[in-house]
């Protein structure tokens, strides 16, 4: 059996605090450096990358003296925003010594809750991609305070998997992969290789964090496992110290443990949008428009739209109905309803004269849309 990352184009990787850290000292420039020359490889495979990183607040507690993970809130909010920059610095170096630039993205659960938020993080991140830049995520630690105390990356790493749709999550971590039990605790544990993304036996297996770095514990990339196979993508949990661990997993090895998704992107976004019983309104299209969307698999442009009816802002779920009334198609809109009555009828050259400004040329994108 062939790794899942060896056929996956779109790949998340998270590295966890306890795998950045020098055991708490600071960041480890050795080991981002090696990650950061097999993503490279990766790259030049012609798969696309997205780093979720944690370890802001490691290296700022090293930065601000503080011998002890502080226990007050803000003090650690405060270390993670200096230890970001330290984070930011050593990803820009270590990648530019492979002539790959790095964008900063820090986000919130909640940024990715709302509709708009979670479009425009979107855009952003493919763009990023389309763009040959690697991005670097981690949590906007000081707006919240929640993520913070659960300090959990592997949330953070499914929800973005979920949001542009990636093939494949790798979360890196400390221990080899998932064992039967935590193996710091149970000698007689043994590896999982293979299992099945969404299984209530795994989380029985995942106890918690296993450092005082790490917060999270295998709980949550099990969890995060199951999230992530949502949208379609698989779970790779393994060792990131592992001699050219990403290397090897794109080549085909079985490293560490699979957990397999069990639906694809397509079925997956398809059952997104059937849970959005309730959409919050509709655009009558002409039947140029229906033969496009429905014979071509092309995106919605305004121009084929004739008729707005309710009220919705960016990023709400619309219906598309034909002239008869019958619904097609729903997808996310780009533009609110007050703006789409605006561009309606016309060609996208013509939107930035309108509006002033360009969400993009189509008012649905054909991979926020599914027929119905
Ligand atoms: N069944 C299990 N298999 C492997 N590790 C486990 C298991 N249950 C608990 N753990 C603990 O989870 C730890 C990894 O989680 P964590 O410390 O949060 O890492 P990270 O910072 O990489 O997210 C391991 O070091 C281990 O002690
Ligand atoms: N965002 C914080 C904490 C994230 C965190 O610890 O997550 P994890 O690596 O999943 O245990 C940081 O960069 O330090």
């Amino acid at each position: 059996m062939n790794s899942v990352i060896q056929k996956a184009t779109r790949v998340i990787i998270k590295v966890g605090s306890s795998l950045v850290t020098n055991d708490g000292r600071g960041l480890d420039h050795a080991a981002i450096a090696r990650w950061a020359a097999q993503i490279a490889g990766l790259r030049a495979m012609g798969k696309q990358v997205v780093l979720v990183s944690s370890g802001a607040i490691a290296e700022g507690m090293l930065r601000l003296g503080f011998e002890q993970r502080p226990t007050d809130i803000h003090e650690l909010q405060a270390c993670a925003a200096v230890g970001q920059m330290g984070l930011a610095q050593i990803y820009e170096t270590s990648f530019r010594a492979h002539q790959l630039g790095t964008a900063q993205v820090l986000l919130t659960h909640a940024d990715l809750a709302d509709r708009e938020r979670y479009l425009n993080a979107r855009s952003t991140l493919t763009t990023l991609l389309r763009l040959g830049v690697v991005p670097i995520i981690n949590e906007n630690d000081t707006v919240v305070t929640d993520e913070i105390k659960f300090g959990d990356n592997d949330t953070l790493g499914a929800l973005v998997a979920n949001l542009i749709e990636a093939d494949a999550l790798i979360i890196l971590t400390d221990q080899q992969g998932l064992y039967s039990a935590d193996p710091r605790k149970d000698p007689a544990a043994v590896l999982i290789q293979h299992g099945r993304a969404g299984d209530p036996a795994l989380e029985a297996m995942a106890g918690g964090a296993g450092s005082s770095l790490g917060r999270g514990g295998m709980l949550t990339k099990i969890l995060a496992a199951k999230r992530a196979a949502k949208s379609g993508a698989h779970t790779v949990i393994a060792y990131g110290r592992e001699n050219e661990v990403l290397a090897r997993l794109a080549s085909g090895e079985v490293i560490g443990t699979e957990l397999a998704a069990q639906t694809g992107h397509l079925t997956a976004r398809k059952q997104w949008m059937a849970d959005h019983l309730h959409t919050a309104g509709q655009v009558v299209l002409d039947a140029g428009a229906v033969q496009k969307l429905t014979g071509d698999g092309k995106s919605l442009l305004p121009i084929g739209v004739v008729e707005v009816k309710g009220e919705f802002g960016r990023g709400a779920v619309i219906t598309c109905v034909n002239a008869e009334g019958a619904a097609i198609a729903r997808g996310l809109t780009n533009y609110t309803s007050a703006e789409t009555r605006r561009i309606m009828r016309k060609p996208s050259s013509e939107i930035e004269s309108i509006l002033g400004f360009v969400e993009g040329k189509e008012l649905i994108h054909r991979d926020n849309l599914v027929l119905l």
